[in-house]
């Protein structure tokens, strides 16, 4: 059977790449490696010999220009030294070879920037929504919980029954489109896979602090038509075990946290079809 690989993306700000790599190999990942953005534009690694990419949080450029802009320039416009291509083909490839993207809150902010999602009719270079400061102006470390949409095509949602309780930990979460077509398009196609609500799961809610940037339509996290390509504010890698729970002292909780289903799920896939 092939071997599982997971990739970590690291430099220029991120800060979750060990808990990410972690979670992978948790998940069920053979592999997850750590490599520098570098590492990537120096040809040294290639996403060609992975197939799940992991854009993890952090302060890329120290969100200068707007959280993730830089990097997303980066990606679009870097070439690969000596293999005469850009580093965005190798990214476009890896999507078109039926390849996992999951990009976590600045990871999220750089798919969106980069034109990667909601990516609608299959367009990964075309951008038509944003994250922008959060709707009270403040930096928000909180946890937040969010319902999920089976209808969804993401993969990594499924079998969530209900919802997830997961943290956030933002200043620019705040999800914006275009116009009023993209969220139809978005909303008609269950793209907005995750969104803020009540505990119980409910319903979607604008009200703070249960959203807590003031995302339209409560959209926490969307992906792409073929459902391997997602982002998410909330963290799922730093939820994959109890004691990280805020309460786990005091409540009866599973061992397994609720944010390491998106990693099994990709696992899974991945062992699935390759
Ligand atoms: N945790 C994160 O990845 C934060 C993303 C970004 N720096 C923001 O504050 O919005």
């Amino acid at each position: 059977m092939t071997k599982a690989k997971a990739l970590v993306i690291t430099g220029n700000g991120t800060n979750c790449e060990m808990e990410a790599a972690h979670a992978c190999r948790l998940g069920g990942f053979d592999e997850a490696r750590i490599a520098h953005i570098s590492e990537l534009m120096s040809g040294e690694v290639s996403l060609d010999d992975y197939h799940f990419l992991n854009l993890t949080g952090g302060f890329l450029d120290g969100d200068d220009l707007g959280s993730a802009k830089a990097q997303a320039n980066r990606l679009r416009y870097a070439a690969v030294e000596g293999k005469g291509e850009l580093l965005v083909d190798q990214i476009s490839r890896f999507i078109a070879d039926g390849k996992l993207i999951l990009g976590v809150c600045n990871g999220f902010q750089l798919l969106v920037k980069m034109g990667m999602l909601p990516a609608l009719g299959g367009d990964y270079l075309k951008q038509t929504a944003t994250l922008t400061y959060n709707a009270n102006g403040r930096f928000q470390d909180r946890w937040c919980y969010l319902k999920c949409d089976p209808a969804s095509p993401s993969l990594y949602t499924r079998g969530i029954e209900g919802g997830v309780y997961l943290p956030v930990r933002h200043g620019e979460g705040k999800f914006l489109v275009d116009d009023a077509r993209t969220l139809e398009a978005i909303e008609g196609k269950h793209l907005s896979c995750l969104k803020y609500s009540d505990k119980n799961y409910n319903a979607p809610t604008m009200e703070f602090p249960e959203n807590p940037n003031g995302s339209v339509n409560a959209i926490a996290g969307i992906c792409d038509e073929t459902g391997r390509v997602m982002g998410l504010m909330p963290h799922p890698e730093a939820f994959v075990h109890r004691t990280q729970h805020p309460r786990w002292t005091r409540e009866e909780l599973p061992e397994e946290g609720e944010g390491l289903i998106f990693f099994k799920n990709a696992a899974k896939y991945v062992k699935e079809n390759f």
